[in-house]
């Protein structure tokens, strides 16, 4: 796989593959990315310029797609909208986005013949039970809770039936909570994080209690890497690095690392329908294909990302106030 086309290449998690791959392998990328407010230019710089190309385009533009389909040797089908909370309150973009992409990606993906790799969230699984010890795996039954995981799930669905009804070279994976450099501040810990380092305080959801199980951004891109390699067509895998922590650790542990006290965040209002645990048992991935995280535990992962933020201001700087000024509307700050 010499030429890769990464769809929403510019965005969190997928330009972190971006860097993966060029960092990694000789192969060469396109990034096809619309350039929504959660992406940017600047997770693409020091690249090699010759090994990569930013299309600026929408993913839902057929005839786009399938131009560049024709190019390229792979698709990694990043591009997504992906935060719950917009979802609730706009849930268009989201059908728009992740359901019509989807079905132009895999459109061309079958003209073509081009292998591809669909990138999704477990929580097309809905959720667990704090208490219960299960963890999700490939067999889980689909039960999405927002119009975001709702929409994710359908586009699953619909790669499942072109691999089977047209023979699509596709393999899928749902990963759990990504954190890591290039996160929005819309999201969780870039959100506390930038409080804090704003002298505010973190707003948590509810009560708190809620369960994410979370990796580093870097883990995703080498799990990606290896299913794209050596999957097994039509085959789906869980990623996931045993990262379980509730809100109030997570946000206890930003607080103690910028030196304030571990009680000095906000219990605000609770999102509609909050899923109350995510956990992915990721045996599969790592039986199959001999995948194991290579990031450091949860807590160094963690400073390192903080830390980031902290030397990143310039980058996250212009997004902060209407960010805040959106949860405030909602309650949420
Ligand atoms: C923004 C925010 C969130 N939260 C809570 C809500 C969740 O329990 C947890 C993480 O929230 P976040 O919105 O960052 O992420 P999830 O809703 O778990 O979803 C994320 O991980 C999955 C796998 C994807 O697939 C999504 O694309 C991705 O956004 O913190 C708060 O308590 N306060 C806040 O200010």
């Amino acid at each position: 796989m010499q030429r890769i086309l990464v769809t929403g290449g510019a965005g969190f998690i997928g330009s972190n593959f971006v860097h993966h791959v060029l960092g990694r392998t000789d192969a060469s990328v396109t990034v096809l990315d619309k350039l929504t407010y959660a992406a940017s230019r600047e997770s693409l710089d020091g690249l090699p310029e010759d090994r990569v190309d930013l299309v600026v385009g929408d993913v839902a533009d057929q005839p786009l797609v399938e131009r560049l389909a024709g190019e390229h040797d792979a698709i990694v089908h990043f591009a997504a909208e992906s935060h719950n909370d917009n979802s609730l309150s706009e849930p268009g973009p989201f059908i728009q986005t992740n359901l019509v992409g989807t079905f132009c990606v895999l459109e061309a993906a079958r003209r073509h013949g081009t292998r591809l790799h669909h990138i999704s969230t477990d929580e097309v699984y809905g959720d667990l039970e704090l208490d219960d010890p299960a963890r999700f795996t490939e067999a889980t039954p689909y039960n999405p809770s927002s119009p975001y995981s709702a929409a994710k799930a359908g586009s699953d669905h619909l790669v499942r039936a072109w691999v089977r009804s047209f023979g699509v070279q596709a393999t899928i994976s749902n990963c759990s909570n990504n954190y890591g450099p290039w996160q929005h501040v819309e999201k969780f810990i870039p959100r506390q994080i930038t409080n804090v380092l704003d002298g505010g305080r973190p707003k948590v959801y509810g009560a708190g209690t809620n369960v994410r199980d979370w990796i580093h951004a870097e883990d995703h891109s080498s799990a990606v890497w290896t299913i794209l390699e050596r999957g097994r067509i039509g085959e789906t895998y869980l990623i996931g690095a045993d990262g379980e922590r509730n809100n109030l650790e997570v946000v206890r542990m930003i607080l103690e690392h910028l030196g304030r006290d571990a009680d000095d965040f906000d219990l605000v209002t609770d999102r509609a329908g909050h899923d109350l645990r995510y956990a992915i048992d990721s045996s599969k991935l790592r039986a199959e294909l001999g995948w194991t995280p290579s990031f450091p535990d949860f807590a160094t992962g963690l400073a390192r990302t903080i830390e980031w933020y902290r030397d990143h201001e310039s980058w996250w700087r212009p997004g902060k106030d209407a960010t805040e000024a959106a949860y405030a509307a909602k309650g949420q700050a």
